[in-house]
């Protein structure tokens, strides 16, 4: 069980209240000025990662206050309390347990009061062994040729992950391998993928934890469908389609042998389970043994979280940091910039693992909280943000926190590509840090060669405010086992915000509502009759459709 403290009630958060008073006006400039070692204060190394969160408005008072406060909402209890497998899913009446999964060590984890290594072992060998099947040509399908194309069916957290991570080590893929990701149930979706690839050569990875998700089980009847048009035999479904879910009755029913399913739990959250069998697609793609360095790098990350003082905690300090602004200047959102084209989908992945987690209204006591939760989050990989939204980022009326994130080895390293790279990420946290001031604005039109009347009218357009607060996290090199590392430290970061704010960090009944609406108005689709029993906006909207349908 986890603790229920309401948060804004601590004495923490009181002295936070009145401190933020005292701070938020103050410059980082000034910040910078009045500490020459505040970058060696304000930075965490962690093996290949370093983590310097120095351009953040706080000082050293802000972080005791806020380490304060964790304390205070008993965060060292509630990681053990995960770690240890206890029931914090307390909704579900489940354990959180994706820790265990690249739990590397023989030591048993608890979840409920049963011993979780043995299974999670045991599906790993038979992932391994599987992908060595496939590899080496052994596993072939029903023409006898070698499997050269995945295709991943799942949504949420059975597509996000996997479809991140396969991109971030695009420079792992094996050679022989193509892999695709199809979630969405409009047919485009599939119908554009299985343009890409043939009957004979393709493995369908059917993955989903409840296996009863509807985009998930259309799209796997039409490449069911489709397969079967090809190979004409349904025996010959077993050599092209595998299950990863923790529902067996729901796969033996969609015609996937048992043999065929490779397992995990519902100690797993879905957008916790790339870490799981959900991670198939990944081994296949980059091979076993890359995936079991991301599960290292994951698990090195676990013990730093779970084993270091808060002060020299990153996951922690990034929770912190992000509540600081969340809860005591309002801003309502967060980005996630990588200077990495292979992270592409960063951003994306954890807006489910933020959003799904931690977009909660009511606390673990089932009341209104009084505060801010969850942040928007989104982001899109420099360079390219950089010439679209950033324009908002440094002279926008909103406070949007940045992370900042690059690799400081290319995987590509062609001409001085990478140095240009890097000398916008290491500027742009600078300049939203500084600013330009309207003396510095002025100095440079006199320097142009403007008129005092131009100088005057540009200026205010010209200021920056700067202040702006980032994070950076330099990385030696995206490698799986950094990758491991760098997403298992945002998904802590979730957990300890989740605590903090005390809400349920792991479920997500909010995804069901559209469900339940979507299944009551998929049979009104089926004729051409009017229909009234809804609102006006929908019936309008569902009645203009069938005209519009029934025109075309
Ligand atoms: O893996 P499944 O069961 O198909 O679920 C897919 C997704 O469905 C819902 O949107 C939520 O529950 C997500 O958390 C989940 O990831």
């Amino acid at each position: 069980m986890l603790p229920k403290i309401k948060p804004h009630q601590t004495d923490a958060w009181e002295k936070l209240e009145r401190h933020y008073k005292k701070i938020s006006e103050t410059h980082l400039r000034e910040l910078f000025a009045d500490d020459p070692d505040r970058f060696r204060n304000f930075s965490i190394s962690f093996e290949d990662i370093l983590f310097d969160y120095s351009k953040n408005r706080i000082n050293a008072k802000t972080l005791s206050l806020l380490i304060d406060l964790a304390n205070e909402c008993k965060l060292p209890e509630a990681i053990e309390a995960m770690f240890n497998g206890e029931a914090i899913n307390e909704t579900e009446g489940r354990s959180v347990l994706h820790t265990a999964l690249r739990n590397m060590g023989n030591e048993p984890v608890y979840a409920l009061g049963k011993n979780v290594i043995p299974q999670v072992q045991q599906v790993l060998q038979q992932m391994k062994q599987f992908c060595n099947r496939i590899h080496s040509g052994e596993w072939t399908g029903y023409t006898g040729n070698k499997i050269k194309y995945i295709v991943n069916i799942g949504i949420g957290g059975s597509d996000l992950g996997p479809y991140m991570v396969t991109e971030a080590l695009k420079p792992y893929w094996k050679k022989d391998i193509e892999v695709y990701f199809v979630s969405n149930v409009d047919a485009t979706h599939i119908a554009e993928t299985l343009r890409k690839v043939n009957p004979q050569e393709t493995l369908f990875l059917i993955a989903s934890k409840t296996f009863t998700t509807q985009e998930t089980m259309t799209n796997a009847h039409t490449a069911r469908q489709w397969f079967l048009e090809a190979a004409g035999d349904e025996s010959y479904i077993a050599k092209h389609f595998v299950a990863l879910s923790t529902n067996e009755k729901e796969v033996v029913k969609f015609g996937i042998d048992k043999a065929n399913m490779f397992e995990f739990w519902d100690w797993v959250g879905g957008r916790y389970s790339l870490w799981s069998a959900i991670g198939l697609s990944i081994a296949l793609t980059v091979g076993y043994e890359h995936f079991e360095s991301l599960l290292k790098g994951a698990h090195s990350t676990d013990n730093h979280f779970r084993k270091t003082p808060f002060e020299g905690n990153i996951p922690v300090i990034m929770a912190l940091i992000g509540l600081w602004y969340t809860n005591f200047f309002d801003s309502q959102t967060e980005a996630i910039l990588p200077y990495d084209q292979y992270l592409h989908r960063f951003a994306a992945y954890f807006q489910q693992g933020n959003m799904e987690s931690n977009g909660k209204s009511v606390d673990r006591k089932g009341k209104n909280v009084r505060y801010n939760t969850g942040p928007v989050i989104w982001g899109e990989p420099g360079t390219n943000g950089q010439h679209a939204f950033y324009q908002l980022i440094h002279q926008g009326t909103l406070l949007i926190p940045c992370d900042f994130i690059a690799p400081a080895v290319s995987h590509n390293p062609i001409g001085d590509h990478h140095a240009k790279l890097l000398s916008n990420f290491f500027a742009q946290t600078e300049a939203l840090m500084n600013g330009k001031t309207a003396e510095e604005a002025e100095a440079e039109l006199v320097k142009a060669g403007k008129s005092t009347e131009e100088i005057d009218a540009l200026v205010p357009f010209k200021v920056f405010t700067g202040n702006r607060p980032t994070n950076s996290i330099l990385v030696k090199k995206i490698t799986p086992y950094t990758l491991g590392q760098l997403i298992a430290l945002y998904e802590h970061k979730i957990f300890v915000q989740g605590v903090i704010w005390n809400i349920f960090s792991f479920d997500q009944w909010g995804v069901e509502l559209g469900k339940q609406l979507a299944n009551n108005i998929l049979p009104e689709l089926q004729d051409d009759k009017p229909v009234s029993k809804h609102d006006s906006s929908t019936n309008g909207l569902i009645n203009a459709w069938k005209k519009m349908k029934a025109e075309s």
